[in-house]
């Protein structure tokens, strides 16, 4: 699909968020700080991505993923878990970095810090009825499969 997006960060122009692989499903968004952020044990902050998208359709939405190395090797991950991007926000994204490690971490200028992923939305209505029709599981759940 083709997607608006605005560079609100010149450095990110020559560097701007692309698919690693043909077969990637994450864009790697990147941190565009001014100057090293050291995310102490535990702490977050709000980091800009240097640019801003509209993806206008309702039918669309993106989400701000942990990037797997990051989240595991050193406890970078999000301070909202996920970030969930709005059809209709057209201002920058950004990612909330939560340092969960007891560990202080660095994020560099530039650094990829997280991922997005654009997917598909579908828009309820909702219809009020007063029972559902019957299903195998009905509203048993949390567990409840293969006992006994
Ligand atoms: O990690 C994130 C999460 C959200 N957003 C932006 C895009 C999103 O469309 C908007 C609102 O996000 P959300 O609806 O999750 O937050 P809210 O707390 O419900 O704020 P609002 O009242 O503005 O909807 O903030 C980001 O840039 N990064
Ligand atoms: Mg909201």
């Amino acid at each position: 699909m083709k997607l608006d997006v605005q560079i609100l960060d010149e450095r990110l122009r020559a560097q701007m968020p692309a698919y690693a692989t043909p077969g990637s499903a994450g864009l790697d968004l990147r941190a565009c700080v001014d100057a090293p952020l050291t995310l102490p044990p535990d702490g977050w902050q709000l980091v800009p991505t240097g640019m801003a998208m509209h993806l206008a359709d309702p039918g669309f939405a993106a989400l701000i993923l942990p990037r797997s190395g990051l989240g595991h090797k050193h406890g970078i991950v999000l301070g909202n878990l996920v970030g969930l991007i709005d059809s209709d926000y057209q201002g920058q994204l950004m990612v909330s970095a939560w340092n969960r490690s007891p560990t202080a971490f660095t994020i560099e200028p530039m650094e990829r810090i997280a991922q997005l992923v654009i997917v598909p939305v579908v828009q309820a209505t909702f219809r009020l009825v007063d029972s559902f029709e019957a299903t195998a599981r009905g509203a048993s759940g949390y567990g409840s499969t293969g006992l006994g």
